[in-house]
């Protein structure tokens, strides 16, 4: 369990994490959610003990986490996966930290294994992709087979593959009862892999609920009606409490009312329908309302 309590990071006027308090339960993959430069990155620094809070704690399993408690063997992290050395083979370099946090030397080929890397731990990692690279900074995560898990946009760079096999490996990383935290700037990475999300927007929690809470948001529907005899259905719409907004030359976008009972409405005063669509808002459109007024960077990325 990962519990952030009122976690506050400044630098000098800016504030990248403002009074931040949100848990991670084990068990679940609980999606960190935000668009560019809300703080993801610098709240699971201060998780990891990387960086100091100006203010707030930050717990895991009880207690703060500093690399010399249990290492590896209690916390993997992918933090950034271009931060290896470029002259190491994925081998050595899995092999340096196991030396250093005590992990068997079997673990480096079980792990390469896990990460689809067996052939090319050998290598160079300077001549790796950005997707070998993430896999490696994975499989750097998985090596002291930790109960807690945390991941910062993990798949940047991962092929359509790549992407689905991640999914899976959190997924089953979860079932087997760990704490799963994975961080991203893009709702459609999260919905078939997490069970939780916690939202942030410059530095601030705006949601914490399960993706069926949050996908509710979403639920509103309006159902498009295309006739060629809008000025009468209109009137008859709004007596029936729904609300109708021309849509194009011949159609309507219609609220406050499924389309099955736009339909019978239709039909009892022989108005002709053309076409009766219902529309979901996406779970990325849900996202993006629900940010919109928290996106620090809308128009350019930070880097
Ligand atoms: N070392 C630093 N010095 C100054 N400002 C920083 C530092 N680290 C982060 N920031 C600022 O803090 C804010 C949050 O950055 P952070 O990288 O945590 O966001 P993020 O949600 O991970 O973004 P992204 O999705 O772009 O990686 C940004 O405005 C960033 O510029």
């Amino acid at each position: 369990m990962i519990e952030v309590n009122r976690l506050t990071k400044r630098y000098g006027d800016v504030v990248a994490v403002s009074n931040l308090s949100f848990t991670v339960p084990p068990g679940l993959v609980t999606g960190f959610l935000g668009p560019n430069g809300a703080g993801k990155s610098t709240t699971m620094r201060m998780i990891l003990g990387l960086n100091r809070p100006t203010s707030g704690t930050a717990t895991i399993d009880g207690r703060p986490f500093t690399a010399r408690q249990a290492g590896l063997h209690h916390v993997g992290a992918l933090l950034d996966a271009g931060d290896v050395h470029p002259g190491r083979s994925a081998r050595a370099h899995l092999s340096a930290l196991a030396h250093t946090n005590g992990l068997p030397r079997r673990r480096i080929h079980e792990v390469l294994e896990e990460v689809g890397l067996a052939d090319a731990g050998h290598r160079r990692v300077g001549g790796f992709s950005l997707g070998m690279r993430q896999r490696l900074g994975i499989a750097a995560a998985l090596l002291g087979d930790p109960p807690v898990l945390l991941f910062d946009e993990p798949v940047n760079g991962l092929d359509p593959e790549g992407v689905r096999w991640v999914r899976g490996l959190f997924r089953r990383l979860a079932a087997e009862g760990r704490t799963v935290l994975v961080s991203s700037h893009l709702m459609s990475e999260m919905q078939n892999t997490a069970d939780r999300l916690v939202v942030v927007g410059r530095g601030e929690l705006i949601a914490e609920e399960t993706v069926t809470e949050f996908a509710a948001r979403g639920a509103r529907a309006h159902v498009t009606v295309r006739t060629p005899q809008a000025a009468l259905l209109v009137p008859l719409l709004a007596a029936a409490g729904a609300t109708a907004t021309p849509d194009g030359a011949d159609a309507l976008a219609v609220t406050g009312l499924p389309a099955a009972q736009v339909g019978e409405l239709a039909c009892r005063h022989h108005i002709v329908v053309h076409e009766l669509t219902t529309h979901h808002a996406s779970l990325e459109e849900a996202f993006m309302e629900l940010t919109a007024h928290h996106a620090q960077y809308s128009a350019q990325e930070t880097r």
